[in-house]
């Protein structure tokens, strides 16, 4: 006779329950995988150096020696995960499926803000012309240029029906909030987004990652975005783009897979805003119970991918240290979730901004290769603004 499986039943919720439940402070991630909504702080994990997977594993198994229900960590980690990471094992965790779709509210009008780009847009296209420099002279193949706007409203902003906005536009999106809170910071600090990118996910020994790299501006006219699309799928600068980033993550991932598929080509998908080139790698994990293995594991092997750092990903890295003015803090890092098992998902904090009161950091970068254009990649930049802008009602604001 066999004997059924102790199994601790999950309390049933619907998706937009949780996002309606969300609060600062609270932890969402949403995914076409499913919704999760983290409440309290049972503990913090303080990782030594750039590595949290470890640390992460020690801190899930004393919480669930402690009796912590269905413990995860969760949280942020910043593109230099030395230097900001938000990660923690709440003390309640909520589940549903993904998101339904919804018509979208209409954002909220009225608000004035004031706008600065940072650095200055003249400034920026100078920085992707050092960069074709350097690429010019062999240091570099390629390197993500970031640029902010920096957007101050006349009273605080709301996450919550900020997040909801996000996540009810493209409730296919990694849609995200995260307390970011630093010390030092005059109010709560929230990352918040609906990024396009799966760096990392884990099922069991099934592991999936979809990189993209290689972008165009969604018009919303049919005619037109079809040409877009048409173009991206041949254009040679592009698709070298997003060679290099497809061929990062494969290689990384093949290092802890048995077996790997990476299609050959890329296709194209589109977010309500712009069209990405995607490539969707699938692999089977050679040993699933090593810590290096579980879902942070990996996602940290894996970051900075090239679609947010560069090839080769240490040049790249100092390039942006020299040629961006302004700390990227927790955008091009990473957000997500991990479990007792390994499992979990996590994305990269693109199409994403932190928000602080009153004021609103949104960013934006574009992969800089032989035959980029600064006044492209400018344009670029600003089309990826607008997932966050369309949600603040600021859309045509830049
Ligand atoms: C760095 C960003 O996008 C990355 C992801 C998709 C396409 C990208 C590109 O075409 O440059 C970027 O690598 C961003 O949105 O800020």
């Amino acid at each position: 006779m066999s004997i059924p499986a102790l199994v601790r039943p999950r309390p049933v919720h619907r998706a937009s329950d949780l996002l309606a439940a969300y609060l600062p402070g609270s932890f969402y991630f949403s995914s076409p995988r499913g919704t999760l909504l983290a409440d309290g702080v049972h503990s913090r994990v303080r990782a030594a150096g750039a590595s949290h997977a470890r640390a992460a594993a020690e801190a899930l198994d004393a919480a669930a020696a402690a009796g912590v229900p269905d413990p995860v960590v969760a949280g942020a980690v910043g593109f230099r995960p030395e230097a900001e990471s938000g990660l923690v094992v709440p003390s309640v965790v909520r589940r549903a499926g993904a998101p339904a779709v919804v018509r979208a509210p209409e954002a909220e009008s009225g608000t004035s803000w004031t706008l600065t780009p940072r650095p200055e847009p003249a400034h920026y296209a100078d920085s992707v012309r050092r960069a074709l420099e350097l690429i010019g002279r062999g240091e570099l193949s390629k390197v993500v240029l970031a640029r902010s706007l920096e957007l101050a409203a006349e009273s605080p902003v709301w996450v919550p029906a900020l997040l909801a906005r996000l996540v009810r536009a493209d409730p296919a999106a990694y849609a995200f909030a995260a307390d970011v809170t630093a010390p030092g910071d005059p109010a709560p600090r929230t990352l918040v987004g609906a990024s396009p990118e799966l760096l990392v996910s884990r099922r069991g020994a099934t592991v999936l990652a979809n990189p993209l790299a290689g972008s165009a501006r969604r018009s919303g006219d049919e005619a037109q975005d079809r040409e877009t699309v048409a173009r991206l799928r041949d254009s040679a600068k592009d698709l070298g783009e997003h060679a290099h980033t497809a061929g990062q993550v494969a290689e990384v991932l093949g290092r802890f897979c048995t077996d790997l598929e990476v299609p050959a080509q890329p296709e194209v998908i589109g977010t309500p805003t712009m069209w990405h080139l995607s490539t969707r790698i699938t692999g089977r994990l050679a040993d699933p119970a090593a810590p290096a293995c579980s879902a942070l594991g990996l996602a940290e092997a894996l970051h900075p991918t090239p679609a947010v750092g560069g090839v080769p990903g240490p040049a790249a890295v100092g390039a942006i240290a020299d040629l961006e003015p302004e700390d990227r803090g927790y955008f091009a890092g990473m957000v997500g979730w991990t479990g007792l098992d390994g499992d979990g998902e996590w994305a990269v904090t693109i199409r994403s901004a932190e928000v602080c009161e009153r004021t609103v950091r949104l960013s934006a970068g574009a992969g800089i290769v032989a035959g980029s254009e600064p006044a492209a990649e400018l344009a670029e930049t600003g089309a990826k603004f607008r997932t966050l802008l369309r949600a603040l009602g600021l859309e045509g604001a830049v």
